[in-house]
């Protein structure tokens, strides 16, 4: 399941906010500044990850990601099934740029099954550059730029189809 989930995140279009098609309710999600795990944690008992991927990487391989991030000969590459009570919600692929892993973020390389949001979102000094919307087939998704202490990372979210965004658009 999760390669060709991966594969759809790396299809994902992107949408101006101001686009006819993210309506309110769908909005509501995309556009959710806090931590989405603690978010899918009012909709379940448990929020767990399974891991697919943590590596170093090469420029090579994060194409349009690129051009939001400085030009790092490495980027450390965290790709997630985040569950719900154990059902896959979503897909988060993180690319840090070696030069965002010094001092206390070095903790990225250690996450494992840990959410990454409860590590970002229990640091002062995370900062959010922008979030973008995006769609592939009927699923939607987001990229956002963080900063920790003023260092970039790129997170892409694909929300697969049991998770709650799509039961919130359902009921409209
Ligand atoms: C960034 C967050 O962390 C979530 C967990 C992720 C992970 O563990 O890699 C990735 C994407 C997010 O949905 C968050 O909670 O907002």
């Amino acid at each position: 399941m999760s390669h060709d989930a991966l594969r759809q995140l790396r299809a994902l279009h992107w949408l101006p906010a101001s686009s006819p098609q993210l309506s309110a309710p769908l909005l509501d999600w995309l556009m959710e500044e806090d931590s989405m795990t603690r978010r899918f944690e009012q909709h379940c008992q448990q929020v767990t990850v399974k891991l697919i991927r943590e590596a170093f990487i090469g420029a090579e391989e994060i194409s349009e990601e690129a051009e939001f991030l400085p030009a790092d000969p490495r980027f450390w590459l965290r790709e997630i099934v985040l569950c719900g009570d154990g059902e896959p919600w979503l897909i988060g692929r993180t690319v840090v740029p070696e030069s965002t892993l010094n001092g206390p973020e070095q903790m990225l390389q250690q996450l494992g099954t840990r959410p990454l949001g409860r590590y970002l979102f229990s640091s002062s000094t995370l900062s959010r550059d922008f979030i973008n919307p995006g769609q592939v087939g009927d699923l939607w998704g987001r990229r956002s730029r963080l900063r920790l202490s003023g260092k970039p990372l790129l997170l892409t979210e694909l929300f697969l189809p049991a998770s709650p965004l799509y039961r919130a658009l359902d009921q409209g």
